[in-house]
Protein backbone atom coordinates (compact mmCIF):
# COMPACT_ATOMS: atom_id res chain seq x y z
CA UNK A 1 0.00 0.00 0.00
CA UNK A 2 1.48 3.20 -0.84
CA UNK A 3 1.85 4.70 3.08
CA UNK A 4 -2.00 4.82 2.87
CA UNK A 5 -3.78 4.89 6.21
CA UNK A 6 -7.29 3.37 6.85
CA UNK A 7 -9.54 3.79 9.77
CA UNK A 8 -12.33 1.52 9.45
CA UNK A 9 -15.01 3.40 11.12
CA UNK A 10 -17.74 2.24 13.51
CA UNK A 11 -16.86 -1.31 14.32
CA UNK A 12 -19.13 -3.15 16.65
CA UNK A 13 -17.96 -6.95 16.30
CA UNK A 14 -15.48 -9.01 16.95
CA UNK A 15 -15.61 -10.34 13.17
CA UNK A 16 -15.47 -6.51 12.07
CA UNK A 17 -12.77 -5.91 13.88
CA UNK A 18 -10.79 -8.73 12.80
CA UNK A 19 -11.44 -8.10 9.03
CA UNK A 20 -10.15 -4.79 9.29
CA UNK A 21 -6.57 -5.76 11.30
CA UNK A 22 -6.06 -8.49 8.99
CA UNK A 23 -6.68 -6.22 5.94
CA UNK A 24 -4.01 -4.16 7.50
CA UNK A 25 -5.80 -1.09 8.27
CA UNK A 26 -4.23 1.45 10.38
CA UNK A 27 -7.00 2.37 12.83
CA UNK A 28 -9.75 0.98 14.49
CA UNK A 29 -12.89 3.56 15.02
CA UNK A 30 -15.33 3.20 17.70
CA UNK A 31 -18.71 5.36 17.76
CA UNK A 32 -19.92 6.69 20.95
CA UNK A 33 -22.73 8.13 20.00
CA UNK A 34 -26.06 7.11 20.78
CA UNK A 35 -28.31 7.97 17.58
CA UNK A 36 -25.36 5.98 15.54
CA UNK A 37 -26.41 2.45 14.50
CA UNK A 38 -22.90 1.90 14.80
CA UNK A 39 -23.20 2.84 19.10
CA UNK A 40 -20.69 1.56 21.16
CA UNK A 41 -21.65 1.96 24.89
CA UNK A 42 -18.48 2.44 26.73
CA UNK A 43 -19.24 -0.88 29.29
CA UNK A 44 -19.50 -2.29 25.87
CA UNK A 45 -15.67 -1.04 24.64
CA UNK A 46 -13.38 -3.46 26.93
CA UNK A 47 -14.69 -7.01 24.87
CA UNK A 48 -14.42 -5.44 21.60
CA UNK A 49 -10.81 -3.44 21.94
CA UNK A 50 -9.10 -6.61 23.68
CA UNK A 51 -9.47 -7.78 19.81
CA UNK A 52 -7.62 -4.59 18.28
CA UNK A 53 -3.86 -5.82 17.71
CA UNK A 54 -0.75 -3.70 18.53
CA UNK A 55 -0.50 -3.17 15.18
CA UNK A 56 -3.91 -0.68 15.43
CA UNK A 57 -4.82 2.06 16.75
CA UNK A 58 -8.07 2.79 18.91
CA UNK A 59 -10.08 5.91 17.57
CA UNK A 60 -13.45 7.01 19.50
CA UNK A 61 -15.75 9.04 17.51
CA UNK A 62 -17.72 11.86 19.46
CA UNK A 63 -20.23 14.05 19.04
CA UNK A 64 -19.90 17.05 21.41
CA UNK A 65 -19.17 14.68 23.96
CA UNK A 66 -19.76 15.27 27.92
CA UNK A 67 -16.58 15.00 29.98
CA UNK A 68 -18.41 12.34 31.85
CA UNK A 69 -18.70 10.12 28.45
CA UNK A 70 -15.47 11.22 27.31
CA UNK A 71 -13.56 10.12 30.22
CA UNK A 72 -15.27 6.88 30.27
CA UNK A 73 -14.90 6.27 27.10
CA UNK A 74 -11.01 6.71 26.93
CA UNK A 75 -10.64 4.63 29.86
CA UNK A 76 -13.05 2.08 28.62
CA UNK A 77 -11.82 2.06 24.93
CA UNK A 78 -8.17 2.39 26.05
CA UNK A 79 -8.53 5.09 23.17
CA UNK A 80 -5.25 6.46 21.49
CA UNK A 81 -7.66 9.20 19.54
CA UNK A 82 -10.70 11.14 20.14
CA UNK A 83 -12.49 12.37 16.46
CA UNK A 84 -15.03 14.95 17.40
CA UNK A 85 -17.70 15.16 14.41
CA UNK A 86 -19.38 18.19 16.18
CA UNK A 87 -19.42 21.77 16.67
CA UNK A 88 -16.86 21.51 19.28
CA UNK A 89 -14.59 24.97 18.91
CA UNK A 90 -10.99 25.34 18.99
CA UNK A 91 -11.19 26.16 22.67
CA UNK A 92 -12.59 22.54 23.45
CA UNK A 93 -10.36 20.72 21.91
CA UNK A 94 -7.41 22.93 23.74
CA UNK A 95 -8.58 21.82 27.00
CA UNK A 96 -9.23 18.48 25.83
CA UNK A 97 -5.65 17.85 24.83
CA UNK A 98 -4.23 19.33 28.04
CA UNK A 99 -7.06 16.98 30.30
CA UNK A 100 -6.24 13.91 28.19
CA UNK A 101 -3.44 11.67 27.07
CA UNK A 102 -4.48 11.30 23.49
CA UNK A 103 -4.77 12.75 19.48
CA UNK A 104 -7.57 14.64 18.69
CA UNK A 105 -8.73 14.96 15.32
CA UNK A 106 -11.33 17.30 14.05
CA UNK A 107 -13.67 15.89 11.23
CA UNK A 108 -14.88 19.30 9.32
CA UNK A 109 -18.26 18.58 6.84
CA UNK A 110 -17.24 19.75 3.70
CA UNK A 111 -19.64 20.66 0.79
CA UNK A 112 -18.17 23.95 -0.63
CA UNK A 113 -14.54 25.53 -0.85
CA UNK A 114 -15.64 27.55 2.24
CA UNK A 115 -16.33 25.02 4.41
CA UNK A 116 -12.39 24.35 3.94
CA UNK A 117 -11.82 27.55 5.48
CA UNK A 118 -12.91 26.50 8.66
CA UNK A 119 -10.82 23.79 9.26
CA UNK A 120 -7.88 26.51 9.47
CA UNK A 121 -9.31 27.40 12.99
CA UNK A 122 -8.19 23.76 14.08
CA UNK A 123 -4.83 23.54 12.43
CA UNK A 124 -3.06 24.57 16.13
CA UNK A 125 -5.10 22.10 18.25
CA UNK A 126 -6.01 19.22 16.13
CA UNK A 127 -3.38 16.39 15.63
CA UNK A 128 -5.22 15.88 11.62
CA UNK A 129 -7.94 17.24 10.22
CA UNK A 130 -10.84 14.63 8.58
CA UNK A 131 -12.72 16.17 5.46
CA UNK A 132 -16.00 14.55 5.57
CA UNK A 133 -19.11 15.17 3.77
CA UNK A 134 -21.83 17.67 4.86
CA UNK A 135 -24.91 15.51 5.78
CA UNK A 136 -28.35 16.77 5.06
CA UNK A 137 -29.73 19.16 8.02
CA UNK A 138 -32.39 16.42 8.53
CA UNK A 139 -30.61 13.51 9.13
CA UNK A 140 -29.83 12.21 12.34
CA UNK A 141 -25.91 11.62 11.76
CA UNK A 142 -23.45 14.06 11.04
CA UNK A 143 -20.66 11.24 9.43
CA UNK A 144 -21.62 7.43 8.45
CA UNK A 145 -24.00 8.29 5.89
CA UNK A 146 -22.13 7.05 2.97
CA UNK A 147 -22.43 10.48 1.29
CA UNK A 148 -19.03 11.62 -0.89
CA UNK A 149 -18.12 15.75 -1.47
CA UNK A 150 -16.92 16.67 -4.27
CA UNK A 151 -13.18 15.46 -4.36
CA UNK A 152 -11.89 18.54 -6.79
CA UNK A 153 -12.27 21.26 -3.68
CA UNK A 154 -9.48 19.60 -1.73
CA UNK A 155 -7.47 19.31 -5.16
CA UNK A 156 -5.66 22.70 -4.91
CA UNK A 157 -6.30 23.49 -0.89
CA UNK A 158 -3.39 24.40 0.78
CA UNK A 159 -3.41 22.02 3.95
CA UNK A 160 -1.42 23.41 6.43
CA UNK A 161 -1.62 20.50 9.25
CA UNK A 162 -2.29 17.21 8.89
CA UNK A 163 -5.73 15.62 7.10
CA UNK A 164 -7.55 12.69 6.24
CA UNK A 165 -10.70 12.41 3.86
CA UNK A 166 -13.47 10.73 4.26
CA UNK A 167 -17.50 10.42 3.34
CA UNK A 168 -19.01 7.84 1.13
CA UNK A 169 -15.61 6.34 0.47
CA UNK A 170 -15.87 2.41 -1.24
CA UNK A 171 -14.23 0.05 -3.37
CA UNK A 172 -14.93 0.85 -6.46
CA UNK A 173 -14.51 4.44 -6.03
CA UNK A 174 -11.54 5.28 -3.67
CA UNK A 175 -8.94 4.91 -6.56
CA UNK A 176 -10.54 7.79 -7.91
CA UNK A 177 -10.18 9.84 -4.49
CA UNK A 178 -6.89 9.66 -3.99
CA UNK A 179 -6.16 10.09 -7.68
CA UNK A 180 -7.77 13.51 -7.26
CA UNK A 181 -7.03 14.46 -3.84
CA UNK A 182 -3.85 12.64 -3.23
CA UNK A 183 -5.25 11.84 0.38
CA UNK A 184 -2.75 9.79 2.56
CA UNK A 185 -5.38 8.90 5.30
CA UNK A 186 -8.76 7.41 4.64
CA UNK A 187 -11.79 6.44 6.73
CA UNK A 188 -14.63 4.43 5.71
CA UNK A 189 -17.77 3.17 7.50
CA UNK A 190 -21.26 2.96 5.34
CA UNK A 191 -18.80 1.67 2.33
CA UNK A 192 -17.70 -1.32 3.63
CA UNK A 193 -21.24 -2.19 5.10
CA UNK A 194 -23.71 -4.54 4.35
CA UNK A 195 -26.59 -2.43 5.92
CA UNK A 196 -26.12 0.54 8.66
CA UNK A 197 -24.02 -0.56 11.38
CA UNK A 198 -23.31 -3.43 10.11
CA UNK A 199 -19.74 -4.43 8.87
CA UNK A 200 -18.99 -7.01 6.24
CA UNK A 201 -15.93 -8.63 6.18
CA UNK A 202 -15.75 -9.45 1.86
CA UNK A 203 -16.40 -5.63 1.94
CA UNK A 204 -13.36 -4.37 3.84
CA UNK A 205 -11.20 -6.34 2.40
CA UNK A 206 -11.81 -5.86 -1.14
CA UNK A 207 -11.96 -1.81 0.33
CA UNK A 208 -8.10 -2.53 1.34
CA UNK A 209 -7.26 -3.94 -1.86
CA UNK A 210 -8.27 -1.37 -3.66
CA UNK A 211 -6.24 1.23 -1.59
CA UNK A 212 -3.46 -1.52 -1.87
CA UNK A 213 -3.76 -1.57 -5.83
CA UNK A 214 -3.41 2.59 -6.31
O1 LIG B 1 -20.63 6.48 11.72
C1 LIG B 1 -21.46 7.01 12.46
O2 LIG B 1 -22.52 6.44 12.79
C2 LIG B 1 -21.21 8.38 12.99
C3 LIG B 1 -22.15 8.95 13.82
C4 LIG B 1 -21.95 10.23 14.33
C5 LIG B 1 -20.81 10.92 14.01
C6 LIG B 1 -19.85 10.37 13.19
C7 LIG B 1 -20.03 9.10 12.67
N1 LIG B 1 -19.08 8.54 11.84
C8 LIG B 1 -17.85 9.18 11.60
C9 LIG B 1 -16.89 8.54 10.71
O3 LIG B 1 -15.70 8.64 10.96
C10 LIG B 1 -17.33 7.89 9.42
O4 LIG B 1 -16.42 6.92 9.10
C11 LIG B 1 -17.33 8.99 8.34
O5 LIG B 1 -18.36 9.89 8.59
C12 LIG B 1 -17.54 8.37 6.93
O6 LIG B 1 -18.71 7.65 6.89
P1 LIG B 1 -19.18 6.98 5.52
O7 LIG B 1 -19.54 8.06 4.58
O8 LIG B 1 -20.33 6.15 5.90
O9 LIG B 1 -18.03 6.15 5.02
Amino acid sequence: MADIDVKICGLTSVEAIEAAAEAGAAYAGFVFFEKSPRNVVPREAPALVKHVPKTMKRVGVFVEPSDSLLERAIVAGRLDIIQLHGDERPERLKSLKARHKVEIWKAIPVSTASDLERAKRYRDDANLILFDARTPKASRLPGGMGIAFDWKLLNKFKHKAPWGLSGGLNADNVAEALAITGATMLDVSSGVESEPGIKNPDKISAFMEAVKAV
